[in-house]
């Protein structure tokens, strides 16, 4: 016998105990009115077991499955597996793969809405608040706000939410709520709906016997059932359209990690623990994890709000020994980043494989990021988005942000979202990312003085443009408008970056949110904890980690879930870069736990 074969011994048992329990999911029966629960840990195959699942079970002939969840990028990994298992008929009619938001808006509301009452426009859904320009004031966004239910809508009075206080710097939100309220009844009657909206529309629907008995015939014609991925992060309204939906017999399955809720903000009770919803009999649980080591698991066990003993890895990197690297984050720069990818390196880890990632993206190094807010002026903002948009890894919503802000200079400031103003000026979408992409080629570089910057800019802008029927810079009179003290100043500066740096660029695939790589994996992570706040919000965080304290406030509870969904996205190295203050009390803990860890530098 080898002397290394009974820790595959060992291997190849917990696989099989591993898959023996996830087979008992992709096989479990879905009946009405008994919902089935899957609770399961991090890494523990709950993608790929619905995935499974939607290969491998048999639906009656002509019905379909819908598989919802919170992020596009779920929908697109179920997508594209069912496409590498050679069975693209399963993403398609009659199934619906796709976010909770598109399932509710297409299937209980769209259908169900009366026309409007301004003739020649349709309804339209948005992600968010934040895709409509018109509804923000420049310092406020309708997101930053709740509203009141007229006849159960919420397009009624405007509470400036508390997370959004700060924004007014000490002035009054009677003025600002005033406004918010108007601009959302003005926005719902131009047709425009998010979120909030189109689960209130639903719930209406379905509280009409006759609109409810209409939408239930359609749905359970089609669908034989209903499989809710990360269903922790279901909000109330989430929970009271699905329990309207099994109640009237859709039979359903919830899959999720109450661990991993991050959107504290929605509720406090995830849907995967609504004793309403399910029937403890029907809960399944999955506690193997296949995505890492488990020196990561263990990290991660101290790290979850609940009371739940530490994972155990059952995958390829299961016995790996790579400690915990613990940086030093630098008042600015990119050394902490530097040193994790000096350890990826080492290990072998390609840089599409090395992550970086912070709770909010302005903890994320600027040199990889660009600066993660514009400067209110038109200049500013347009040197701001090309400064992002140059930057060597930029999250994919500062991207957009930045390309909206490129899109202005053509078409001018009108408040209206992308899709719209397209359509307005017969541009398309891949018209204007030729454009965009020849503009950057053609630019200037940004250590350039504003004036001079400026005046080349306005060339290379009229040299690309996306459509005939835009205004050109050299019309726009914004760009004429001379800035004094401004113009002689270099133009990252005024788009507030940093100096653009000579050294070795760094070498890491994704440097983004946390939220944004929610269900996703690399081989190195590296987790940015900011320096503290005047908030004191990442000092309690750090203090309930470290001392094992069941989070006080709801908020504390989401920002460790939001660490350690961070945390778990490591299959092989996972790093921490923390401030001089932090860094050895990190150190002491891990210390005393016995987790083995290395200080860089
Ligand atoms: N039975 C299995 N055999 C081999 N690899 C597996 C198995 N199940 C899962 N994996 C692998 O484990 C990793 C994690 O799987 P998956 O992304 O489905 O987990 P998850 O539960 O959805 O994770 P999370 O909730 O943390 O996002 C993936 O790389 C997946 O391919």
């Amino acid at each position: 016998m080898r002397a290394d074969s009974k820790p595959q011994q060992a291997g190849a048992e917990l696989q099989d105990q591993a898959r023996t329990a996830q087979r008992a999911v992709i096989d479990v029966e879905t009946l009405p009115s008994r919902p089935v629960s899957v609770v399961a840990c991090p890494g523990a195959g709950k993608t790929r077991v619905i995935v499974d699942r939607h290969l491998d079970r048999a639906l009656p002939a002509r019905q379909g499955r819908a598989i919802v969840s919170f992020t596009k990028v779920a929908g697109r990994e179920l997508r594209k597996r069912c496409h590498a298992a050679g069975k693209p008929d399963l993403a398609g009619f009659p199934h619906f793969i796709g976010t909770i938001d598109t399932f509710i808006w297409l299937h209980l509301v769209r259908p169900y809405l009366r026309p409007l009452a301004q003739g020649g426009r349709s309804w339209r859904r948005l992600e968010s608040w934040r895709d409509h320009p018109g509804a923000s004031n420049g310092e406020l966004n309708l997101e930053d706000f709740a509203f009141a239910g007229v006849e159960g809508i919420r397009v009624g009075a405007a509470t400036l939410m508390e997370s959004s206080r700060h924004k007014l710097r000490g002035r009054g939100s009677y003025g600002p709520q005033l406004w918010a309220a108007q601009k959302i009844k003005e926005l719902f009657e131009e047709g425009y709906v998010t979120g909030d909206l189109v689960r209130d529309l639903a719930l209406r629907i379905l509280a009409q016997p006759e609109l409810s008995e209409a939408v239930m015939s359609v749905l359970s014609t089609r669908f034989s059932e209903l499989v809710v991925d990360e269903a922790q992060d279901c909000s109330v309204e989430d929970r009271n359209v699905i329990r309207e939906l099994v109640a009237r017999g859709l039979p359903l399955m919830l899959v999720g990690d109450p661990d991993q809720a991050v959107y504290g903000f929605r509720d406090t009770v995830a849907a995967i623990d609504d004793p309403d919803l399910l029937d403890a009999k029907r809960s399944l649980r999955l506690e193997h994890n296949w995505r890492s080591s488990q020196t990561i698991c263990d990290l991660a066990a101290t790290l979850r709000t609940s009371e739940r003993e530490a994972d155990t890895a059952a995958g390829p990197h299961r016995g790996e020994s790579v400690p915990i690297l613990l940086t030093a984050l630098p008042s600015r720069g990119t050394d902490h980043v530097r040193a994790f990818c000096e350890e990826a390196a080492r290990l072998g880890v390609p840089k599409a494989e090395r992550l970086v990632i912070a709770h909010r993206r302005s903890s994320l190094p600027k040199d990889l990021t660009g600066a993660a807010k514009s400067p209110a002026s038109h200049t500013g903002r347009l040197a701001w988005a090309v400064g992002v948009l140059n930057a060597g890894a930029p999250p994919a919503k500062q991207r957009e942000r930045a390309g909206a802000a490129i899109l202005d200079v053509w078409c001018g400031k009108d408040d209206l979202p992308e899709a719209d103003r397209l359509e307005r000026y017969g541009v398309t979408a891949q018209g204007l990312a030729r454009s965009q992409s020849l503009v950057l080629r053609d630019l200037p570089p940004l250590d350039q003085v504003m004036g001079e910057w400026m005046e080349q800019a306005k060339e290379v802008f009229k040299r690309h443009s996306p459509g005939p029927h835009l205004v050109t810079p050299k019309n726009n009179p914004r760009w004429a408008r001379r800035q004094a003290g401004r113009d002689d100043k270099p133009a990252y500066q005024v788009g507030g970056h940093g100096c653009p740096r000579a050294d070795a660029p760094v070498e890491v695939g994704r440097v983004t949110s946390i939220h944004q790589v929610k269900g996703e994996e690399a081989d190195a992570v590296l987790v940015v904890i900011p320096k503290p706040t005047a908030d004191n919000r990442c000092e309690e965080l750090l203090a309930s980690w470290l001392d094992q304290e069941r989070p006080s406030t709801p908020e504390l509870v989401e920002d460790r879930n939001v660490l350690y969904v961070g945390a778990t996205r490591a299959r092989r190295l996972l790093a921490f870069a923390l401030c001089t203050d932090h860094l050895p009390r990190v150190q002491a803990f891990l210390e005393q736990r016995g987790i083995p860890f290395r200080v860089a530098g």
